[in-house]
């Protein structure tokens, strides 16, 4: 567990890695933490200094319940949620209840941030994905990936172009059924926040269980990193992983929830066609049309009998 001065101690690692963003770089706590943390597929990575998440677990808390518009007593800005559908907000937007998963969920890309969620958790979405940028800056400054292909390797997901989307998991315990199946997430990295238990990751085909530890959130590498990387000197595995079921605690305790900041690719083929395999010496070749690849990927993931891999 950490300390109050922030010390993270190797037992609560676990052998996985942890990193600290410092001037726009990854200083990782091992000496070859970066090369591990590639071939895991995620690492843990420090909050920045003044992280403030409460609007974020306020809404992961609420954002399912009935109280938020007329006719249900006094309005609640972060409940009501449910109503905001993908016909209102566009495709894999809005609310999601799952039938095979646990998880009811809220999704929601950049551009409607201001327009829908509450002033507060706007101000934590921006800040989470800025972060995430950053991060995925530092970890590209550090792959065989030439810097002026970022932009059109990565998909504009860098820039104003790219999909940012933070989406909610509320882990319905009374649900008999898996908690979040298992998936690769699609983009380039993810932001994770997390204070339960429940998270495994695939490792050679053993799920290992992730916990959380405080004060860092976890970074997950998606598809779009792993295929770009592929063949190059310094590839990128994109986690498998899932999440547990959830037992009742018959009210003991409260309901699981997470929520994550997401960073793919733009969804505008004018500026980008899709995702791109980079060839050292033979430059980007087009892999797949991003709009299918990512259909695919969220289709599969809460379908009873498939798995969001690719
Ligand atoms: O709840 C978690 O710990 C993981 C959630 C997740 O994998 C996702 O939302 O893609
Ligand atoms: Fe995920």
């Amino acid at each position: 567990m950490s300390t109050a001065a922030g010390q993270i101690s190797a037992a609560a690692l676990r052998g996985w890695q942890l990193a600290e963003l410092r001037g726009g770089q990854l200083h990782f706590t091992a000496a070859d933490g970066l090369r591990r943390a590639l071939k895991d597929g995620f690492f843990y990575v420090r909050q920045p200094a003044g992280t403030e998440l409460s609007a974020g677990d306020r809404f992961a808390r609420s954002f399912y319940l009935e109280g938020g518009g007329a006719g249900d007593g006094p309005r609640d800005p972060y409940r009501g949620f449910h109503r905001w559908t993908s016909e209102q907000l566009g495709r894999h937007q809005g609310y999601f209840c799952r039938d095979a998963d646990q998880t009811e969920q809220f999704f929601l890309e950049k551009a409607w941030w201001d327009r829908v969620y509450p002033a507060a958790l706007v101000q934590q979405a921006e800040r989470m994905r800025d972060f995430a940028l950053a991060v995925q800056r530092a970890v590209l400054a550090r792959l065989d990936l030439p810097r002026e292909l970022w932009e059109e390797a990565t998909g504009h997901s860098l820039t104003p172009h790219g999909t940012h989307t933070l989406t909610f998991n509320h882990f319905r315990p009374e649900v008999a059924a898996r908690g979040l199946n298992i998936h690769k997430d699609s983009g380039w990295v993810t932001v994770l926040r997390s204070t339960e238990r429940g998270l495994e990751v695939d490792r050679d085909g053993d799920w290992c269980p992730i916990d959380p530890i405080p004060g860092t959130f976890i970074v997950n590498f998606g598809c779009a990193m792993e295929i770009l990387m592929r063949h190059t000197a310094t590839p990128v595995a994109a986690v498998a992983h899932r999440v547990v079921r959830q037992p009742p605690s018959g009210g003991a305790k409260p309901d699981r929830f997470s929520y994550a900041l997401f960073v793919d690719s733009t969804l505008d083929d004018r500026v980008c066609p899709g995702l791109f395999a980079y060839e050292p010496g033979g430059g980007l070749r087009l892999e797949a049309g991003f709009g299918t690849f990512l259909d695919d990927i969220l289709d599969n993931t809460y379908r009873e009998d498939t798995t969001g891999l690719y």
